[in-house]
């Protein structure tokens, strides 16, 4: 069977399969994972490894079905480099190797630490064509998976949740849909062509924008909040709404490619700083 749609062989496969990740969405639930972790306190490696493998292969069953349906079912791209079986092939080693990793961790941790996990692989599934249909399922799937991404690789080491992993959740939760919603506009006229109801289109470009800041300042307000309010997380988190919040006064009058690219790198930034505090709270 051939898996790749413009080379053949071992090589051809193999970069067609490895065309599916994408370091930009991969990245950050690796990170949120393993942030979970740290959060947690005391990191078992085996288990965060296996979370954070977990996390993988969700959002790689998400590109790889996201670019099976836009090209392959709906025609709506111009190429894709799996051809339809390489596409199924890739779907089922994933969903394979995603349910190692859960049944790993129901052994090693507990049911509950699997059931928490499982989530993010239907989230991944059903990106296209059920989530990307709707308004909230478009915007909200991959945050979603985000917050998911950090309670599960919290709940993996902790066995329970308090209100920080929570808020910080929906801390992420918040700052990541508005990213997306800005994200949306760069495809506006063709989102509005193809009648996919993204908030840029059903609010208008403008409307829609406001709606991201919103968005934005509940989550640094909502950071401030838990990094002052709460004993498990060190006050120095709440540096990243500063840091945040800078990159934000630069992006937002930008236009929505250079506004997404710079709020993106503003989301690593403050990630990065709440993983230094949480890491060095011990030496505060
Ligand atoms: C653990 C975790 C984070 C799970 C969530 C996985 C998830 C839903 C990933 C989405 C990745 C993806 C296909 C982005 C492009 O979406 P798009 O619809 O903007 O792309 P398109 O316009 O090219 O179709």
């Amino acid at each position: 069977m051939a898996v790749a749609r413009h080379e053949s062989g071992v090589v051809g496969a193999s970069k067609a399969l490895a065309s599916q990740v994408h370091p930009v969405f991969m990245l950050p639930p690796l990170a949120t994972s393993l942030f979970g972790a740290v959060l947690a306190g005391s990191v078992d490696l085996a288990v965060a490894g296996l979370h954070a493998l977990a996390m993988f292969f969700a959002v790689y069953t998400a590109h790889v079905k996201d670019g099976y349906v836009d090209f392959h079912v709906r025609g709506e791209d111009d190429d894709h480099p799996l051809t339809v079986g390489g596409c199924r092939g890739a779907l089922v080693g994933a969903a394979a190797g995603f349910l190692a990793c859960t049944v790993g961790l129901w052994l090693l941790v507990s049911p509950l630490a699997a059931l928490v996990t499982a989530p993010t692989w239907v989230i991944g599934y059903t990106h296209a064509p059920q989530l990307d249909l709707n308004t909230v399922g478009a915007t909200m799937g991959y945050p979603g998976g985000i917050a998911l991404a950090l309670l599960g690789g919290y709940y993996a080491q902790a066995t329970s949740v308090g209100p920080q992993v929570l808020g910080l959740a929906a801390v992420f939760l918040l700052m990541l849909t508005g990213i997306k919603i800005i994200d949306d506009e760069t495809d506006y006229d063709y989102d509005r062509s193809i009648q996919k109801r993204t908030v840029a289109v059903v609010l208008g470009p403008r409307r829609a924008r406001q709606f991201a800041l919103s968005l934005f300042v509940a989550a640094m307000v909502g950071v401030v909040g838990l990094a002052l309010a709460l004993p498990g997380i060190p006050p120095t988190a709440a540096g990243g709404a500063v840091v945040f919040g800078v990159v934000l006064a630069v992006a937002y009058r930008a236009e929505a490619k250079l506004a997404t690219m710079l709020l993106i790198r503003g989301s690593y930034l403050f990630l990065a700083v709440l993983v230094a505090a949480v890491w060095f709270r011990p030496l505060g």
